[in-house]
């Protein structure tokens, strides 16, 4: 695939600047850009969600001006994109099929036919479950692989895969990275591959392009690059400033009195959970997908049904809405900030302040002290563009994460326990460095704590103080923060025929 003189603007916004690329077939191409770069852009023009202004695509030695979804199926080009597009209730066999289904001549689906079809596609992929299961009883990993098998489908001669990996566990992530190695250097597929997760670029990618504001930066073998350069391609700055701000753990605050309190704390009939939190620790979850991480944080936020102790800050708390815990100081930021926790359709400022505005007026608003605020921290996080008017939906992924970040992160959010899950996700590199120096602030004010979820082990070891393991909903272990992802896989384990693991303290007074 040639890529020439692709762009795209919106009003006065210049998202893509006459990009260039070469796709070659049997090659994984990495695209790389900091947050807003236009990296989802230019894959919507490949796919045909998005018109281009001018250039061309060359697929197959046809060359186009731009595409419909279906023109861009037919044309070689299929896209995966990171919030799955399958039917939950339908089989992978029905997903696979979905809008193309294969008829008779009396317009009844050939079901066997469709059946041997899927069997074939799902067996090149290497999928190991039965393949007339609906897909809710399959893991994510799994459905990946149905989404991969649905575009085969259509024999794409490009594949674009936009941050597949972000809802993965690494098991199935390194499941994942191995399929697409085996489909782009021994079925000659071309594979685009967008993320911002270096390591996986260094693992499986044949060529590096990054993309900052709107243009190609540089386009390079992988064999040629370190994570350094990457870095430094992607933020434009020397690689000491993004780095350093990742590695400076903190000390544990060990003569605090405890925060937070946890006894036999239950999550919607999960098992108890029993822990006690520091004033101004940084406590990270870890636990495989299914664990209950995702439930132990909604709960502790109020969105989940509860029981059990819960003590903050000295208060007993029954936490039966998430407006009583927002008014007893607790915020949560999770996972899935489009549905969620973005306002869609309010503008940056409005999403950022939302629950400022009372604190930040004097009985009547002040236009001015909110721009002020909303400028500091938008400027702390590098938000792009930085226009305070501009509608949630706008922003890119990972800026849209910023300003729901910036909400309880600013100075004076009235948060004592903040909850985060998966913070950084699709945050860039060098924001994703300052967002972590924002949390390390935000924690070592006087009575506050964080806990957040993270199935990086890079950000558990860069932030957490310590780490609380779950498997199956229990807490199976409560590691120092710098504990290796070797040791926290094995303890994320689930054990099917044993009753609770022991509990692995490290001392800790708030342990
Ligand atoms: N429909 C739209 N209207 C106005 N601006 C838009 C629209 N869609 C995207 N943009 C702007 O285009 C720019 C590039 O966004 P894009 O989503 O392509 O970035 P990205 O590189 O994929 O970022 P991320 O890594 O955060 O996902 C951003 O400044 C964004 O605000």
């Amino acid at each position: 695939m040639t890529i020439h003189g692709l762009s795209k603007s919106y009003g006065n916004n210049v998202v893509l600047r006459g990009v260039d690329l070469q796709i070659r077939a049997g090659r994984i191409h990495a695209l790389l850009g900091p947050n807003g770069a236009g990296k989802s852009t230019l894959l919507g023009c490949l796919s045909g969600a998005v018109r281009p202004d001018a250039g061309t695509i060359t697929v197959n030695g046809l060359t186009h001006t731009g595409f419909t979804p279906q023109s861009a199926l037919k044309a070689g080009t299929a896209i995966i994109y990171q919030h799955l597009e399958l039917v939950s209730d339908l089989s992978a066999v029905e997903n696979i099929f979905l809008g193309s289904e294969q008829r008779t001549p009396f317009g009844t689906v050939r079901k066997a036919a469709q059946r041997r079809i899927a069997s074939e596609l799902l067996d090149r992929v290497g999928a190991d479950f039965d393949p007339s299961r609906p897909l809710t009883s399959l893991t994510m990993g799994q459905k990946q692989v149905v989404e991969i098998a649905k575009a085969l489908h259509h024999r794409p001669e490009v594949l674009i895969l936009d941050e597949p990996t972000a809802a993965l566990s690494s098991r199935e992530t390194d499941i994942l990275l191995g399929l697409i190695t085996r489909l782009a250097h021994e079925s000659g597929l071309a594979i685009v591959y967008v993320t911002h997760l270096l390591r996986e670029v260094t693992a499986v990618a044949d060529e590096v392009s990054v993309l900052r504001d709107g243009s190609v930066e540089w386009t390079r073998p992988t064999a040629d690059l370190g994570i350094e350069t990457l870095i430094e391609g992607i933020t434009g700055a020397p690689v000491a400033r993004a780095a350093t701000a990742t590695s400076e753990n903190r000390p544990v605050q060990h003569d605090r009195p405890p925060l937070l309190e946890l006894a036999d704390f239950r999550a919607s009939g999960a098992p108890g959970v029993s822990v006690r939190i520091g004033a101004g620790e940084i406590v990270g979850v870890f636990g495989l997908l299914g664990s209950g991480r995702t439930n132990l944080v909604e709960a502790l936020a109020g969105a989940r049904p509860s029981e059990g102790g819960f003590r903050l800050a000295g208060s007993d708390l029954r936490l039966s809405s998430p407006g009583i815990a927002r008014r007893s100081g607790i915020a949560l930021v999770p996972s899935d900030r489009k549905s969620q926790s973005l306002f869609s359709s309010l503008s940056a400022q409005e999403n950022v302040l939302m629950p400022h505005y009372r604190r930040l007026s004097r009985g009547w608003r002040r236009p001015r002290v909110e721009q002020h605020v909303f400028d500091s921290v938008a400027g702390r996080m590098s938000l792009h563009p930085m226009s305070a008017g501009l509608a949630g939906d706008r922003f890119s992924g990972g800026n849209a994460q910023k300003l729901v970040m910036g909400r309880w992160l600013m100075d004076g959010s009235g948060v004592t326990l903040l909850l985060l899950d998966e913070p950084t996700q699709g945050v860039d590199v060098g924001a994703r460095a300052e967002l972590h120096r924002m949390i390390r602030e935000f924690a070592r004010e006087s009575e506050r704590a964080v806990i957040f979820v993270s199935s990086d082990v890079e950000e558990l070891n860069a932030l957490a103080d310590r780490v609380v393991v779950l498997a199956e909903s229990r807490i199976v272990g409560i590691v120092p923060g710098d504990t290796a992802e070797r040791e926290l896989m094995v303890l994320a384990q689930p054990a099917p025929s044993s009753g609770p693991s022991e509990v692995r303290s490290e001392g800790n007074t708030a342990a």
